[in-house]
């Protein structure tokens, strides 16, 4: 994973209303932040392990797979951040590419995810077992409430484009997923072109 910390302007400074030049194909210029992940990056997080390595072997560990460019603009509680996410198309076995997927740290806090370009899903899961796969195309968004584990998957053919935002204070917690050995749900091919979702046979259970 490789983290930019733009330092274009001082903290101080960004404390200001801000134009912000949003890309439909992702990118936002304004961008404090750039933050990449690279296929060898995600390492046990695909369940089928095999499918990941040999695609890594076959296709280099260098590979970009998905980036984020954010605006955080202020600190503190009611400071936004504001960005877009670009996730490329793919899959590693069965399941189709996706983002590592979170809890907020501060798990109150919420996220509004609207799709700018692509075709993808939104997997949303509650430590106490609940589940949702949210189909999102352009112009449509999903609205996640706090305490909810979310994920963006890439289920098209096209880089899946998302403008999100949330609370600068919210932080994100990716060990919940990774002691429960993944989530609940796997986004699989249904081998005719769509896709559908699958228990995931490893996986223990969250816990708080
Ligand atoms: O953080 P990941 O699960 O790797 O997902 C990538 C990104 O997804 C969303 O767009 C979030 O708003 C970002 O804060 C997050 O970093
Ligand atoms: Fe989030």
């Amino acid at each position: 994973m490789a983290t930019h910390d733009l330092g274009v302007l001082p903290a101080f400074d960004l404390d200001i209303p801000t134009l912000l030049d949003i890309s439909r194909e992702g990118g936002i210029g304004g961008r404090t932040r750039r933050y990449e992940k690279f296929a060898g990056d995600m390492g046990g997080v695909y369940r089928d392990g095999d499918a990941w390595r040999a695609d890594v072997e076959a296709r280099g560990s260098d590979r970009l797979v998905y980036w984020v460019d954010d605006h955080r603009y202020q600190e503190g509680p009611g400071a936004l951040v504001v960005g877009t996410s670009t996730l490329l198309p793919g899959r590693v076995g069965d399941e189709f590419a996706f983002t590592r997927g979170h809890l907020h740290e501060v798990a109150d806090r919420a996220e509004l995810y609207y799709c700018l370009k692509g075709r993808g899903v939104l997997l949303l899961e509650t430590i106490d077992g609940r589940s949702e796969a949210i189909e999102l195309s352009p112009g449509k968004a999903v609205d996640v409430p706090g305490h909810w584990i979310h994920r963006s998957v890439n289920v098209g053919d096209e880089p899946f484009v998302t403008l999100f935002c949330y609370a600068a204070d919210a932080g994100q917690n990716y060990a919940i997923i990774g002691d429960a050995n993944g989530m609940k749900s796997l986004v699989v091919t249904d081998g005719a072109g769509g896709w559908t979702t699958v228990p995931n046979s490893d996986h223990r259970g969250y816990r708080a």
